[in-house]
């Protein structure tokens, strides 16, 4: 199986190129690749199939030529991985199966514009977030609570007084299911300065992972919301990185660096 590896600000992916559908990849293999010692490794795989080939998308075809079957390292399927379109679209470049400028990428969230170069940062167009309120959440036995944002996927965004940096994300924070019947991606944040954030993040079906886009805007987006704004830029920092987070009245946009590291041919024992 040829694949190929990249990440954006440290979330790092697996890249199967298939792009007539044809490979079959149940859970238990994308589990297998990203398992960080009998695998190649990474925080989710990104399977890249024309969308016409993609019966669950197919409606998506007329606006986009690729579709980003995102799964998560446990082998569970996501609707969005703002992280993962970039690296993909990255790699759709660099292969020559679509030109740098401004073109969308299905995925199951809906379309995604996504805008590069030929080398640099990669934007995308994350739609326009949902707010649901306030949740939950436990970790290490503390409390706190934050905001439900929708990017696609679901997420908890936490302003906490603790630093962030002394969590311990070894275990899967406590939520509300009544709330997220399908989990949740949780967000803790310091505040710290003029839209600037530190993020650290326990991904759904990935565990703590050095960055993740959907969550640097869930995150902008409750930032924003404690300080009585709604537009502007933040900086979100990751344990991988920087990411920029554009709020504008009508979307939201992210942006970063994306890279393609290394490709090969894969063999592997389910
Ligand atoms: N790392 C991603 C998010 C991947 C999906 C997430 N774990 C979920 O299950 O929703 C990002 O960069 O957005």
């Amino acid at each position: 199986m040829r694949f190929l590896k990249g990440h954006g600000t440290e979330n790092d992916f697996v890249i199967l190129p298939d792009p007539d559908g044809e490979l079959d990849l149940p859970g238990a293999l994308v589990a297998a690749i990203c398992d960080r010692r009998s695998g190649l490794g990474a925080d989710g795989v990104l399977r890249v199939v024309r969308t016409k080939a993609s019966p669950e998308v197919a409606g998506q075809a007329g606006q986009s030529e690729w579709f980003m079957d995102y799964r998560n390292a446990d082998g569970s399927m996501a609707e969005m991985c703002g992280n993962g379109v970039r690296v993909f679209a990255r790699y759709l470049v660099d292969a020559g199966l679509a030109e740098a400028g401004e073109f969308g990428i299905a995925t199951r969230g809906g379309i995604r514009k996504v805008r590069l170069g030929a080398g640099g940062d990669i934007a995308v167009d994350m739609g326009k977030p949902a707010v649901h309120g306030e949740s939950v959440t436990t970790v290490a036995g503390q409390e706190y609570i934050g905001l439900h944002v929708d990017m696609g996927n679901p997420h908890l965004a936490c302003a906490i007084g603790d630093p962030v940096a002394q969590l311990d994300l070894s275990h899967q924070p406590a939520f509300d299911p009544g709330v997220f019947h399908n989990g949740v991606n949780i967000e803790l944040f310091n505040a710290v300065g003029p839209r600037r954030a530190v993020m650290r993040v326990y991904e759904r079906g990935s565990g703590e992972t050095r960055s993740c886009g959907t969550g640097a805007v869930a995150t902008a987006v409750a930032a924003a919301h404690l300080s009585g704004e709604s537009v502007g830029e933040w900086a979100v920092e990751v344990l991988g990185g920087t990411l920029t987070v554009t709020l504008t009245e009508e979307t939201s946009y992210l942006a970063g660096p994306a890279v393609i590291i290394a490709e090969g041919n894969l063999t592997l024992a389910e």
